[in-house]
């Protein structure tokens, strides 16, 4: 099978000498949900944010669906875009506008400017934005102002928003960081239930090694800017978590009571 997505030796340097990303290469194949953990400062975010080239990496290729991302611009990155979708830790969402519309802005990139500006979107967009709030349990808050709803809620209207936009890969960075562990937990069981039946490609950054293995086809471990682990969940060991988390062991439960309440801390390096 050829890989979906091809990163080789991404490299991120922030200004003179914050080296975030040094020299990743990896290949993510069609149907696989990967969950990328690390310490704070890792380079996770970094990672998943040149993958869209929302931050531009310094050296690298990125080869998605067949195209150098790398050496895209204008419109034509906003095409090779539009077929990744993207869920934010603080939602991203249109507070003032409601529930429905923000997710028809997940089609934004392919309705013309004057028909979004009249809210004219089409009949089959709007059916499947309804339905894709069913899903989630939002059938009653369709018509509710965006910033009405809670945390848990504004995040369920994100993963509706990115899979309307129908992409090929999905990305998620630290999407249930600013949620408290009920709402995490559906959040994620929803995020992974949409993933499988519509057969994307996922990468999703988080804290919570337990998620982690819970939901992960793979895990990748990323620690000061390189690759540590990559491999089953299962063959994520107490060891190999202390080593990924090296020095923040303190920080991290990894087992829980409630078995969802298995974060790890950040730290403020
Ligand atoms: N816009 C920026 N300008 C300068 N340095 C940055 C910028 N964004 C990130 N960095 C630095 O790059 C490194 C990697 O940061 P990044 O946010 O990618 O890590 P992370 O693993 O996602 O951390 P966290 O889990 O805390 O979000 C850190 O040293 C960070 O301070």
């Amino acid at each position: 099978m050829n890989p979906l997505l091809s990163i080789k030796n991404l490299v991120k340097v922030y200004g003179k000498d914050t080296r975030a990303l040094n020299g990743i290469t990896l290949d993510f194949y069609p149907g696989e949900f990967i969950v990328v953990i690390g310490p704070s400062g890792a380079g996770k975010s970094t990672f998943i944010r040149c993958i869209n080239r929302l931050v531009n990496p310094s050296e690298g290729k990125i080869i998605f669906d067949g195209q150098h991302l790398e050496k895209l611009s204008g419109r034509k990155l906003r095409k090779e875009r539009s077929k990744i979708g993207m869920i934010f830790q603080h939602y991203n969402l249109v507070g003032r506008t409601n529930v429905i519309k923000n997710v028809l802005h997940g089609q934004l990139s392919s309705t013309p400017l004057y028909k979004s500006l009249l809210g004219l979107y089409r009949h089959e967009d709007k059916q499947e934005a309804v339905e894709l709030l069913k899903k989630v349990g939002l059938q009653d808050q369709i018509y509710k102002r965006a910033d009405e709803l809670s945390g848990g809620q504004m995040q369920r209207v994100g993963i509706c928003r990115a899979i309307l936009q129908r992409p090929k890969l999905l990305l998620a960075d630290e999407p249930i960081a600013s949620l408290d562990p009920l709402s995490a937990n559906i959040v994620m069981q929803q995020l992974h239930t949409i993933s499988l039946e519509k057969k994307l490609t996922c990468i999703v950054n988080l804290h919570q090694v337990d998620y982690a293995k819970k939901y992960a086809t793979r895990i990748i471990g990323i620690k000061k800017g390189a690759v540590v682990f990559d491999g089953a969940p299962s063959r994520l060991t107490d060891a190999m978590i202390q080593e990924i988390y090296e020095g923040k062991e303190s920080q991290m439960t990894l087992q829980g009571k409630s078995g969802m309440q298995l974060a790890v801390g950040q730290n403020d390096e």
